[in-house]
């Protein structure tokens, strides 16, 4: 299966490391990137061929649209359409399915995803909606791409890719502010910078581990860790009583009103 790449940035490469690592030939992997110092570290760092011209990306079973929301339109109006076989698999946020095909001059084959950055280290998680035009075997190779770099998650209304995006997209950026903030408290107590970070950190990635290993519900294990009377219960309703649930509730409808946002206006030119 041949993938091309519009756009060599940080999750088209999160993507090709994983393809390469999951045994996808560096030979069936192209990429159009104009700026020459990027085009210069990936063909270096993968040995993928990376081009300035869109052109000869164009003949893959499945083309990528990996450039920010803001130029989708521009990138998209100047190439010519590409083959009906091709799915194209867009990553932009915001943009929708329906506005792309219109883009590409009507070419119908549009998967709309949402991945992640945990996709540097294959722990991504992505959601996916296609278009009704979309074959079985064209979502198939589209969610092969994805699957090279974690699971994956689709959804049959398109307006729930705005929600996955609010989740999961832009979730990493949640879960980062979280350990930065558990760091801090740590060194406000006490420990140094180092000791600090490890234990933000390692707290974090075991809790996530134990979740997932585990299965229990989360407020069960919540459950497990608060010791009646103990240092817990005191610690969690300090977050409930400075409104954490609600912070995570407002951060989330407003990625996802910026999703929309970013649809309504980017379909509209
Ligand atoms: N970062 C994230 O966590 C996630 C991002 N996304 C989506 O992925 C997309 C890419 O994001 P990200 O990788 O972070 O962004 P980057 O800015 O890292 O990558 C975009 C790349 O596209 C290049 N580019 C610009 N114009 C063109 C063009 N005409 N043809 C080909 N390439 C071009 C840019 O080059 P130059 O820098 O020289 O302009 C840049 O290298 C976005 O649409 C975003 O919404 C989706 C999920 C998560
Ligand atoms: O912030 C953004 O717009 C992109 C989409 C999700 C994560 N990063």
């Amino acid at each position: 299966m041949k993938v091309g790449f519009i756009g060599g940035g940080n999750m088209a490469e999160a993507m090709i490391g994983g393809m390469l690592r999951q045994g996808f030939a560096a030979a069936d992997i192209r990429v159009t990137e104009p700026n020459p110092d990027r085009r210069a570290a990936l063909a270096t760092r993968y040995g993928i061929t990376v081009e300035a011209e869109a052109a000869a990306t164009l003949a893959v079973d499945v083309l990528v649209l990996a450039v920010k929301p803001q130029v989708l339109r521009a990138v998209l109006t100047s190439l010519p359409r590409p083959a009906p076989e091709t799915c194209v698999l867009s990553i932009a946020a915001g943009v929708r399915a329906g506005d792309i095909a219109r883009w590409l001059n009507q070419h119908k084959a549009v998967v709309r995803a949402m991945p992640n950055t945990p996709a540097l280290v294959g722990a991504g998680i992505a959601g996916l909606y296609a278009l009704p035009d979309v074959s079985a075997e064209q979502q198939a190779r589209a969610e092969t791409v994805l699957k090279a770099v974690g699971e994956t998650v689709w959804v049959a209304d398109e307006a729930l890719i705005d929600a996955v995006t609010a989740i999961s997209g832009s979730g990493p950026a949640y879960v980062f502010l979280f350990i930065e903030a558990l760091e801090s408290a740590g060194r406000a107590l006490g420990l140094d910078a180092d000791a600090a970070r490890t234990l933000a950190l390692g707290t974090v990635y075991g809790s996530a581990a134990l979740a997932v290993q585990d299965g229990s519900e989360p407020a069960e294990l919540r459950a497990r860790v608060t010791s009646k009377g103990g240092t817990t219960e005191r610690g969690v309703a300090a977050l409930e009583e400075h409104g954490v649930r609600a912070a995570v509730a407002a951060a989330a409808a407003a990625a996802a009103a910026r999703a929309r946002e970013l649809g309504d206006q980017l379909g509209a030119e």
